[in-house]
């Protein structure tokens, strides 16, 4: 599969009154083209902080503190604003959790899609109000909404009108952070159910940001965790459902309860995540990981990429082995 988005050692921090909170380290991730690519971890490791680090949404106190984004083969890091600007929407386009944030109150939807479409194409004139109702029946939304201000439509509905405006430029790459979070159950399946259709449609990529680890082991190609600002694994979603190797990600999948076989006891993982203005030193996860040896609090684990994804643990070596199998290899 080409590589629509490389995102080499990107590195984000915030200055705060305590010191810098180095809220994103050195985080290395591709994701093809078509590919639906996963981003979890437990709130505060900098999924979302990785996202706005991807479409130039940083605001101080964020600061970009290295590292490259390249999307179809344009470096966004170095790019001036006016082309950014260019970019956003037509390449690359962003829905967050609250659709609030996307939308403009005091705007008809009517306008606010026209607006999206000229923006881009200042020539597209009657044309860009046929584009907007077919904007809104593409995700199921009667036209006559188009002259409803976003207050009078229910969450669901305003979650669809962020992503129709997302849609409105056909963009090679889609980066969802917490898309459905705010909707109640039924709405959300409704709205998963649509993004899929449109992916299928369209085949643009996706970042899909969630603290639903069940729904990303459903409808992601594969999946980045991340610790404390750092990306510890990368797997495809097979590999994650039969047998994530780092162990933070293992303690992460069984902290929810399986959607299929027996019920088994949720373990969770002891403690909580480090303060990231003074990280521990080593592998960040070693004080709450069961399996930490002695160079772990002492030394930072390099990243093995290997045929299973990448991971960046004491426990395996240059082949992927874990030191048990090694071991065993050995004898
Ligand atoms: N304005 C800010 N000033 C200082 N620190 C911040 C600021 N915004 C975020 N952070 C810190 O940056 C880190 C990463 O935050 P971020 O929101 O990216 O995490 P997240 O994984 O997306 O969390 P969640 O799942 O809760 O949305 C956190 O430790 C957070 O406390």
């Amino acid at each position: 599969m080409s590589k629509l988005l490389q995102v080499q050692n990107l590195s984000i921090e915030y200055a705060s009154p305590r010191g810098v909170v180095k809220a994103v380290d050195n985080v290395s991730f591709s994701i093809g083209k078509g590919e639906i690519f996963g981003l979890a971890g437990e709130s505060g490791c900098g999924k979302s902080t990785t996202a706005f680090g991807i479409c130039r949404l940083l605001r101080p106190p964020a600061r970009l503190a290295g590292g490259s984004v390249v999307l179809d083969g344009i470096e966004l890091t170095e790019l001036p604003d006016e082309q950014f600007d260019k970019l956003r929407w037509s390449k690359m386009s962003i829905v967050l959790q609250s659709a609030m944030n996307n939308l403009n109150p005091v705007l008809k939807i009517r306008s606010q899609l026209m607006d999206a479409i000229v923006a881009h194409e200042p020539d597209a004139g009657k044309e860009a109000a046929k584009r907007a109702e077919q904007l809104m029946r593409l995700v199921d939304l009667p036209a006559d909404r188009l002259d409803s201000y976003p207050h009078e439509l229910s969450g669901g509905m305003r979650q669809r009108v962020v992503i129709a405006m997302a849609m409105a430029m056909k963009p090679s790459l889609v980066i969802m952070d917490e898309p459905t979070t705010a909707l109640d159950v039924v709405v959300q399946n409704g709205i998963i159910r649509k993004i899929l259709e449109l992916q299928e449609q369209f085949g643009f990529s996706i970042l899909f940001i969630t603290h639903d680890l069940p729904l990303m082991l459903e409808m992601c190609d594969r999946i980045g965790i991340m610790y404390a600002g750092r990306l510890v694994e990368i797997a495809s979603r097979q590999e994650m459902k039969s047998g994530p190797r780092h162990p933070y990600t293992q303690g992460l999948l069984h902290s929810f309860p399986p959607l299929y076989g027996p019920k088994r006891r949720l373990e969770g993982i002891p403690g909580h995540p480090p303060d990231l203005i003074r990280p521990p030193g080593g592998c960040r996860f070693h004080p709450r990981c069961a399996r930490a040896m002695t160079q772990c609090s002492s030394r930072e684990p390099a990243v093995l990429a290997d045929e299973r994804g990448q991971v960046a643990c004491h426990l395996y070596n240059e082949e992927g082995l874990s030191v048990e199998q090694a071991s065993a290899a050995r004898e």
